[in-house]
């Protein structure tokens, strides 16, 4: 059986990771062209002022998509080339070179899937506070807007934002991300609340526009499941799940919080700041959103332990979702399973588990349409006789697929898979030694560009629609 002739094949990448050209044609400065140059902040110092150099070489790249039969790219706006100083005047260059981007993907017949945050933020607005500012979200709502009226006419498929979790989370919890604060709980929920905000903000003023394509948000999607089946620890699977997954899909889908989780916030005085009409725009916009978008990697096995300490040490490995690690309240740690499969960071491979979650979101969400916005295996890839043989992503990828199929036959709403990540990209904390695309890039020869033997797989895939997955 093939897969739905709705259902799109794609691929995508983000700003920071791929564009370079940091300081060229008017863009403003970004939190990230700053913390990247921050001593021991990334792997071997990496940053993305060149990274793959896409914003010179993106018709090259998509004349690859296009070779592979990509059906459509999933890709970020930087905020900071649009609006240099966040909430300012409008950079012409930055418009056109989007505009040029969003031409050469229709030109092939690849629909653009557009990202408008995914975590490069106007130094301006960082430095006033960032995400814990409600001048943010409000420049945010200016931002979208600018887009939807330059590129809505072309672009039919809007998420606001990438993965909040992980620049809140990283940002203000773990310190590993901009602006790099630890263990500031109230900051971290704080900022959450005003991207939710932005986001129904967004919603509203795009549903204004009448452009009539579609809008969601994506974020990680992290299920989350008992080692056991002692009663402690499935309670401690529950308490993930209300504080990584219902506390960020319910604002936007139910249009409140989670009581489990906004009564514990009480309890430990860490409740957001939030006035009643930012609580009144989630809710008067959460029957708007038009899908949800899924960053699967990987399930968390969680055990309860005792009431921990509330700071915690974190290194920038342990920042990013490796097992081993309490949670941020101290309430359940994540546990590295002996029966089951990781990747070279430890992050537990589970198609199964995938399947299990998209079930559990189904029965609280109902029907709302869902894309796999990112999923995908980072690794080092194999190098055979000059050719990169990344067989260990093909089985990845393929095991997924399969279990995306099976879900649409049971009855889950999935209408799209976008594999992180179309081409090797700059990794916010590995460098470039994590590598996730389908198109290999040579550091060691001017980026030049490879195919890997994934792209062939890949395409392959997509020609047959899945037929024999
Ligand atoms: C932490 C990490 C990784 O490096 O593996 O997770 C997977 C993927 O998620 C994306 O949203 C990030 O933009 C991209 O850089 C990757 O980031």
């Amino acid at each position: 059986m093939k897969f739905p002739h709705d259902f799109l094949f794609g691929a995508a990448s983000a700003s920071y990771q791929v564009e370079g050209a940091w300081n060229e044609d008017g863009k403003g400065v970004t939190n990230w062209d700053v913390f990247s140059k921050l001593p021991g902040k990334t792997f071997e110092g990496t940053n993305g002022d060149v990274a793959i150099d896409h914003y010179h070489r993106y018709k090259e790249d998509i004349k690859l998509m296009a070779e592979m039969g990509l059906e459509s790219y999933r890709f970020s706006v930087s905020w900071a080339r649009i609006l240099p100083t966040g909430d300012g005047e409008v950079n012409a260059k930055g418009l056109e070179f989007y505009n040029n981007l969003i031409n050469e993907c229709l030109k092939y017949g690849i629909v653009p899937f557009v990202t408008l945050y995914h975590w490069d933020l106007p130094l301006t607005l960082e430095e006033d506070g960032g995400w814990t500012n409600r001048r943010t979200a409000d420049a945010f709502v200016k931002y979208a807007e600018v887009c939807f009226r330059e590129f809505g006419d072309r672009v039919k498929h809007w998420i606001t934002f990438n993965e909040t979790v992980m620049f809140t989370g990283l940002g203000y919890l773990k310190g590993a991300h901009p602006p790099g604060i630890t263990n500031d709980e109230k900051k971290y929920f704080q900022a959450t609340h005003y991207v939710f905000y932005a986001h129904a903000k967004a919603v509203e003023v795009y549903k204004s526009l009448k452009q009539y394509g579609e809008i969601g948000i994506t974020h990680v999607f992290l299920p989350a499941y008992s080692v056991d089946g002692k009663q402690a620890n499935i309670v401690a699977a529950q308490h993930a799940n209300e504080y990584e997954t219902f506390w960020y899909y319910d604002p936007i889908l139910k249009g409140e919080y989670p009581s489990y989780v906004v009564k514990q916030l009480e309890e430990k005085g860490w409740t957001p700041s939030w006035t009643e009409e930012e609580l009144d725009t989630l809710k008067r916009n959460a029957e708007s959103n038009d899908f949800i978008g899924l960053n699967y990697y990987q399930p968390i096995r969680v055990e309860r332990i005792a009431e921990g300490s509330l700071a915690m040490e974190h290194s920038r490995e342990s920042s990013t979702l490796a097992p081993g690690n309490p949670s941020f309240d101290g309430y359940y740690r994540t546990v590295k399973m002996n029966d089951k499969t990781y990747t070279k960071w430890g992050w537990e491979i589970s198609p199964q588990g995938f399947l299990d979650g998209l079930h559990m979101l189904k029965d609280r969400y109902g029907d709302i349409k869902m894309y796999v916005t990112e999923n995908g295996l980072g690794d080092e890839d194999p190098i055979i006789d000059n050719e990169i043989v990344d067989v260990p992503r093909i089985k990845y990828i393929e095991e997924h697929l399969k279990v995306v199929k099976r879900a649409i036959g049971e009855g889950i709403n999935l209408k799209g898979y976008y594999a992180w990540s179309v081409i090797d990209l700059l990794s916010w904390l590995n460098g470039y030694k994590k590598q996730y695309g389908f198109i290999y890039v040579d550091h060691a020869d001017n980026l030049n560009r490879k195919k890997k033997l994934s792209f062939h797989w890949y395409k392959h895939i997509i020609e047959t629609r899945g037929e024999e997955l």
